[in-house]
């Protein structure tokens, strides 16, 4: 990143100030509020993952903290401005690819480049060459964009946020439609972003791929802010063991009526998934069992995925509103 430049009020991009937030953020569409009362923090230098069903309000979020659209209420701070009032000097370090982007299909993948950098300076046009190598697309710079496939427009996207040597980039649904090299190239290019000590917030439904690229997480939900925080925090220790066994009837019974096991349940393959109260290990499970004089072929920690905690989530604030 070039270091040179000065950071906006105090958001270097890493360090306490959030890079995005949000107080009490409220968006109608007529009748229908897109967004309630969303109070969001994304803490700088990490990789942030907005998650959420179809039609919760992922888009439109990023769409307001941009100042793409006009708030009904509530507030919004980039970089530790207020938005939109700063919106020319904020965005001149944010980079965006907001739906799928868009491109002169006419012209190749440089000409885009250097269209897009004539507006940005100098210093930008002398960026292109080094961000289409970076993003794996020096080889095909030169086609006509017309003829790339969705990864290749979404590597060249990236590029083009990048002319502007962004504190903060935000990337709606940037996994979607990549073969999986393609997903697992993105993951990559994003952790090698931040580790530039940019911060880079992804909206995505690929849960298990936000587990694996993101650092913090907010959950939305019709609208309203359900959850917030780092993904070891959400997905937790862990909290079940899986045990293969012979007499599993037998052993659930044995199980069952221990004092030190929560729960139990048959998985589809046999399995039984067991719930340990603290201080109860697959070791002392184990122990049971053989004491039992029933063999256990497979003992297995697992933790809770981001998607089993993000279905809970949902779920529980479900019950909430009911
Ligand atoms: N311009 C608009 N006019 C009216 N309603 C809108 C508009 N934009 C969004 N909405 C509504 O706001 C809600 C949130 O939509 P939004 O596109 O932000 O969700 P999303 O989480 O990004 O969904 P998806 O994952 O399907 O893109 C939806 O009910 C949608 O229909």
């Amino acid at each position: 990143m070039d270091k040179a430049k000065a950071p906006l009020g105090g958001a270097t991009g890493v360090g306490p100030v959030p890079v995005i937030e949000t107080s009490g953020l409220t968006k109608r569409f007529g009748d229908r509020a897109a967004l309630s009362g969303l109070d969001l923090a994304v803490p700088g230098g990490c990789a942030f993952g907005l998650l959420g069903a179809n039609g919760a309000g992922k888009t439109t979020l990023i769409r307001t903290v941009l100042g793409l659209t006009a708030a009904t209420s509530g507030s919004v701070r980039v970089l530790g401005r207020p938005m939109p009032a700063a919106r020319a000097r904020v965005l001149a370090r944010v980079g965006a690819v907001v739906e799928e982007p868009r491109f002169h299909g006419h012209l190749t993948g440089r000409e885009n480049l250097r269209v897009a950098a004539a507006v940005r300076g100098r210093e930008a046009g002398q960026r292109v060459g080094t961000l289409l190598e970076r993003v794996g697309l020096a080889g095909r710079a030169d086609e006509r964009v017309a003829g790339y496939s969705l990864g290749m427009r979404q590597r060249l996207g990236i590029a083009r946020c990048l002319l502007s040597d962004p504190l903060l980039l935000i990337l709606d649904e940037p996994m979607n439609g990549l073969d999986p090299a393609g997903i697992i190239g993105m993951r990559e290019m994003i952790r090698t972003l931040v580790g530039e000590g940019r911060t880079v917030v992804i909206s995505s439904h690929l849960l298990d791929e936000v587990e694996k690229t993101c650092d913090a997480v907010a959950v939305i939900d019709r609208g309203r802010l359900i959850a917030q925080g780092p993904v070891p925090g959400l997905v937790g220790a862990d909290e079940q063991v899986l045990v293969g066994c012979t007499e599993a009837a037998r052993a659930m019974e044995l199980l069952s009526a221990q004092d030190t096991v929560a729960g139990i349940s048959v998985e589809g393959d046999g399995l039984l998934r067991v719930t340990p109260r603290p201080g109860c290990t697959a070791a002392s499970l184990n122990r049971l069992l053989v004491r039992a004089d029933i063999c256990v072929g497979r003992l297995e920690p697992v933790r809770a995925t981001l998607e089993e905690r993000f279905l809970q989530i949902l779920s529980n604030a479900g019950e909430e509103v009911r």
